[in-house]
C-alpha cells in the first residue's frame, strides 16, 4: 500500500487543492497531519493561492485521527507522541488562514476529518456524507475543537448530543443544521467548493470563523440548564466512563471563557484522557473488532463470497423468529418451518412483533417494516427448501431430533445450500453425523434475542468448508452482526468461556453471600445485569439443561448447586412467570424478592459449604473477582485449545454476547490489565479454601509464572489447535 500523503494542486482559477491520500478512510495518520501543515503553510505562502479547498481522496472525507496512534500511546504510555493538531494547524493555519478555506466534504468525515471540516470557511457536502464525532466511544474526547465549533456551528443540544451518544448525521441534515453550507452531487463537489472559496475571497460570501460566533450557543444560564442535563443523563447512562462528564465541562470552559479557551482545556483534558484505562480498553475493542473479520485459511486465500439471497429457518421458537426478523429486515428472503399450523403462526406473530417493537422505538419505518414482512413465507414442508442457499435450524437441544432434521435437510436442499444449527452446546459432528455432507455443516449461533444482539458465533468443524464459513461471515454483515469465528466445543467461546459466570456466582451464595450483593457488585463493574438477573431472565428450566451439559463436559470443575432445582420446585421459572429472585412489575424495575430467602437458606444447608457453618466475610472486589476469575481461568482453557483465532476474539465475543463492559477491552484484555500472575494466586488461594471448581488451568499457571500476558499468542507447540 502506498505511504499517506497529501498532494496539492494550484489551478488557473488560484484555488490550491489539498488532497488527503491514506486509503481505505484517510485517517488522519501522522505522516498526513504532517503533510497538511506543509502544504497549508505552502498554500498560504503562494502568490498564485487566492483560495484553497480541503478534500479526501477516493470517495471519503476522512474517518478522523489515526487509532493506531492511540495505541502507540497506550503501549508506550508516552501522550506526547500526539502531535499539536488544534492549534498549530485547525486554529493557526487553518482557521487564522489569511486566504479562505472550504472543505469539500464526501463518505464520511468523523472525529478529526470532521473537527478539520469545521475549522475551514465554509463544507460543501455530497449527498448522504456522515458526519459525526464518535470520539467518546474511544474513551476520549474530540481534541481538534470539535467540542468548541460542534456547539457553535449546530447549537448546543444538538452538539451534546451527537457527542455523548457519537450518534452522526448526514450532509442533508446537517446542511438544516448549518454545520454544512450546500449540498451537490458529488460530480460538482470540487467545482462548487472551488467557486464557493473563490466567493469568499471575494467578499461575496460570508468568511466565517466557527470559533469566534457565539450566536447557535443561547444565553449562558440557559446553556447551564442544558449542561446541567446532559451531566445528570450521562452519570446515569455511562457511569464508569469519565469522558463524558469531561467532554461536558470542556464545551463549558469554551461557553463561559471563549471558544479559544475551550480548544486549550480540551487539548488538555484530551491528553489526560487518552491515558486512562477507560481509552486503552475501548481502543483495544475497536480494533479487535475489526480483526475477527480476518480469518486465516478463509478470507486470505483468494475465494469470493457467494449470494445468499433465500434463507430457510425451521422453528419458529423465540430464537427462530428472531433469526427469521434479522434476515428479512436486510433485505433476505426468509422461509420459516414449524411442525404444524399453530405453531407456525405463533412463530409468525412473533416476527411481526419484532418488527413492529423496532417502528414503536422509532428504529424502522413503517414502510421499511411493510417490506420487511413482504420477505416472510411461512411453510409447513419441505418443499420450498429446493432453492434455499441456506438453513438456520433453531429447533429444541435435542441429538435425536436435530440429527434426523439434518438428515432430512440433505435431501430436500440443493448441494450448495449452506447446513447451519444455532444450538448452543451440541457438539456440530454429532449434529450431522447420520449426513454426508460434514464440509457445509457450521455453526450459526446467535444471541437472544437475535434481531438485537450483535454477536453471531460462527461455528466451524475440521471438515467445513472455507467456502461455507466465508459465506456466513458475510450474510453475517449483511444482517449487521459481529460474526466471530470459533472452534467446536461445548459452548462454543463465549457460553464456554463464561459457564463459570453463573457457576461461581452460585458458589457465593451456597457460601454464604447475598444474592443482590452479587448482583449489585456485578452491576458496578459494568455488566447491565448481575447473574442472578441473568438467571431470572434466561428461565431456571433453561438454566437447568445448560447447566447439565457443562457438568458432563466438565466435570472436574463444575460447581453442582441446588439452588435452581429448589426454585423450580417453589414454582419459579424467573421472568417468564413472574417469579423470580425478583419480582416483575409492569413499568417499574425488577425488585429484590424477600421471599426467596428461604430458599437460600435451604440451599445453603444441603450444599453445607460454609467453612465452619458461618457465611464467609468478602468485600465488593473479592466478589466481582470471585465470579470473573473463574471465567477468565476457562478463557485460557478456550485460548489453549485454540477455539479462538485470536485473543481479541474473545474479548469481542464478551463484549457483545455478554456485555461485558467494552471500556474494559473484553475479558482477556481485562485479566491481563488487572494481571496474570494476581488472578492466579487469588484462584489457587481460593482453590485451597473452596476447592476444585477455583483451581488455576494449567496456561494461566504457565503465563503467570513466566510473566508472558494470556493475550499473547498461544505457540503451535502448545496447543492443539486441531478445533480450528
Ligand atoms: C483528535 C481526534 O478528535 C480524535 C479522533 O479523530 S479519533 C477517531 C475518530 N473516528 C472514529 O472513531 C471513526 C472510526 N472508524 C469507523 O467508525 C469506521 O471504520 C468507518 C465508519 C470510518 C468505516 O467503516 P467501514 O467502512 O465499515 O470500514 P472498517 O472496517 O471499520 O474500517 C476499514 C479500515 O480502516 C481502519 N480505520 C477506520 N477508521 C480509522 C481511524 N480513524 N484510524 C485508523 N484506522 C482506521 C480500520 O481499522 C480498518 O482497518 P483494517 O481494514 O486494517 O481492519
Amino acid at each position: 500500500m502506498a505511504a499517506p500523503r497529501v498532494t496539492m494542486e494550484v489551478g488557473n482559477d488560484g484555488v490550491a487543492i489539498i488532497t488527503l491520500i491514506n486509503p481505505p478512510v484517510n485517517a488522519l495518520a501522522i505522516p498526513i497531519v504532517a503533510g497538511l501543515k506543509d502544504k497549508f503553510e505552502e498554500a498560504t505562502s503562494r502568490d498564485d493561492v487566492k483560495a484553497i479547498v480541503l478534500t479526501g481522496n477516493g470517495g471519503r472525507f476522512s474517518g478522523g485521527f489515526d487509532i493506531n496512534v492511540f495505541q502507540k500511546v497506550h503501549g508506550a504510555g508516552d501522550v506526547s507522541l500526539m502531535p499539536d493538531v488544534s492549534v498549530e494547524l485547525v486554529v493557526n493555519l487553518i482557521e487564522d488562514c489569511k486566504k479562505p478555506i472550504v472543505a469539500a466534504v464526501e463518505g464520511l468525515a468523523l472525529g478529526g476529518g470532521l473537527e478539520l471540516a469545521m475549522g475551514c470557511h465554509a463544507r460543501i457536502a455530497a449527498p448522504k456524507t456522515q458526519l459525526g464525532l464518535p470520539e467518546l466511544t474511544l474513551g476520549v474526547i474530540p481534541g481538534f475543537g470539535g467540542t468548541q465549533r460542534l456547539p457553535r456551528l449546530v447549537g448546543l443540544s444538538k452538539a451534546i448530543e451527537m457527542m455523548l451518544l457519537s450518534k452522526s448525521i448526514t450532509s442533508e441534515e446537517g446542511w438544516k443544521l448549518g454545520l454544512i453550507d450546500a449540498v451537490v452531487t458529488s460530480e460538482e463537489l470540487l467545482k462548487v467548493s472551488r467557486l464557493w472559496a473563490l466567493d469568499i475571497a471575494a467578499r461575496r460570501k460570508p468568511w466565517i470563523r466557527s470559533l469566534h460566533r457565539t450566536d447557535k450557543l443561547g444565553s449562558l444560564s440557559e446553556a447551564r440548564e442544558v449542561l446541567k442535563l446532559a451531566r445528570l443523563q450521562a452519570k446515569k447512562t455511562a457511569p464508569n466512563m469519565p469522558q463524558h462528564q469531561a467532554c461536558l465541562d470542556v464545551i463549558e470552559e469554551g461557553i463561559v471563557h471563549g471558544g479559544y479557551s475551550g480548544v486549550l482545556k480540551e487539548a488538555k483534558v484530551f491528553k489526560e484522557l487518552v491515558m486512562l484505562d477507560t481509552s486503552r480498553g475501548l481502543v483495544h475493542v475497536f480494533f479487535a473488532q475489526r480483526a475477527t473479520s480476518k480469518v486465516p485459511n478463509v478470507t486470505d486465500i483468494g475465494l469470493k463470497p457467494r449470494g445468499v439471497r433465500k434463507v430457510a429457518v425451521i422453528g419458529g421458537g423465540l430464537m427462530g423468529s428472531g433469526i427469521a426478523t434479522a434476515h428479512i429486515l436486510n433485505n433476505i428472503y426468509v422461509v420459516l418451518k414449524e411442525v404444524n399450523s399453530e405453531y407456525l403462526l405463533k412463530g409468525i406473530k412473533t416476527i411481526e412483533a419484532n418488527v413492529r417493537g423496532l417502528v414503536t422505538r422509532g428504529k424502522l419505518t413503517q414502510d421499511k417494516a411493510n417490506n420487511a414482512l413482504k420477505m416472510l413465507k411461512g411453510v409447513l414442508d419441505y418443499s420450498e427448501f429446493k432453492d434455499v442457499d441456506m438453513v438456520i435450524e433453531a429447533v429444541i437441544e435435542s441429538v435425536p431430533l436435530k440429527q434426523k432434521i439434518f438428515s432430512e435437510l440433505e435431501k430436500a436442499c440443493p448441494p450448495h445450500c449452506i447446513l447451519a444449527t444455532n444450538t448452543s452446546t451440541i457438539d456440530l459432528n454429532i449434529v450431522g453425523e447420520k449426513t454426508s455432507s460434514q464440509d457445509r455443516i457450521i455453526g450459526a449461533h446467535f444471541f437472544s434475542p437475535a434481531h438485537v444482539m450483535p454477536l453471531l458465533e460462527i461455528v466451524r468443524t475440521e471438515r467445513t468448508s472455507a467456502q461455507v464459513i466465508l459465506d456466513l461471515m458475510t450474510v453475517g454483515k449483511i444482517i449487521k452482526k459481529v460474526p466471530v469465528v470459533v472452534g467446536n466445543c461445548t459452548g462454543f467461546a463465549v457460553n464456554r468461556a463464561f459457564f463459570p459466570y453463573s457457576q461461581s456466582a452460585r458458589l457465593l451464595v451456597s457460601l454464604g453471600v447475598d444474592v443482590f450483593r452479587i448482583d449489585s457488585a456485578i452491576r458496578s463493574f459494568g455488566l447491565p445485569i448481575g447473574p442472578f438477573q441473568l438467571l431470572d431472565l434466561a428461565g431456571y428450566g433453561v438454566a437447568a439443561a445448560t447447566s447439565k451439559e457443562f457438568d458432563k463436559a466438565f466435570p472436574d470443575r463444575s460447581f453442582q448447586s441446588p439452588l435452581v432445582d429448589l426454585l423450580l420446585k417453589s414454582g419459579r421459572n424467573g421472568k417468564a412467570n413472574g417469579k423470580g429472585l425478583y419480582t416483575y412489575e409492569k413499568g417499574s424495575k425488577p425488585k429484590p424478592d424477600p421471599s426467596v430467602l428461604p430458599i437460600i437458606e435451604e440451599c445453603r444447608r444441603l450444599s453445607n459449604i460454609m467453612p465452619g457453618g458461618k457465611p464467609i466475610s468478602v468485600t465488593e472486589k473479592e466478589i466481582v473477582e470471585m465470579i470473573l476469575f473463574p471465567v477468565v481461568n476457562e478463557s485460557c482453557r478456550v485460548l489453549e485449545e485454540g477455539i479462538v483465532v485470536r485473543a481479541s476474539d474473545l474479548d469481542d465475543a464478551s463484549v457483545l454476547g455478554m456485555s461485558f463492559p467494552s471500556y474494559r477491552g473484553g475479558i482477556v484484555f481485562w485479566a491481563d490489565a488487572v494481571g496474570a500472575n494476581y488472578v492466579y494466586t487469588s484462584l489457587k488461594k481460593w482453590s485451597q479454601l473452596y476447592g476444585n471448581f477455583f483451581k488455576p488451568s494449567r496456561f494461566l499457571e504457565e503465563r503467570a509464572t513466566k510473566g508472558i500476558p494470556l493475550s499473547a499468542p498461544v505457540s503451535s507447540s502448545s496447543t492443539s489447535r486441531a478445533r480450528l
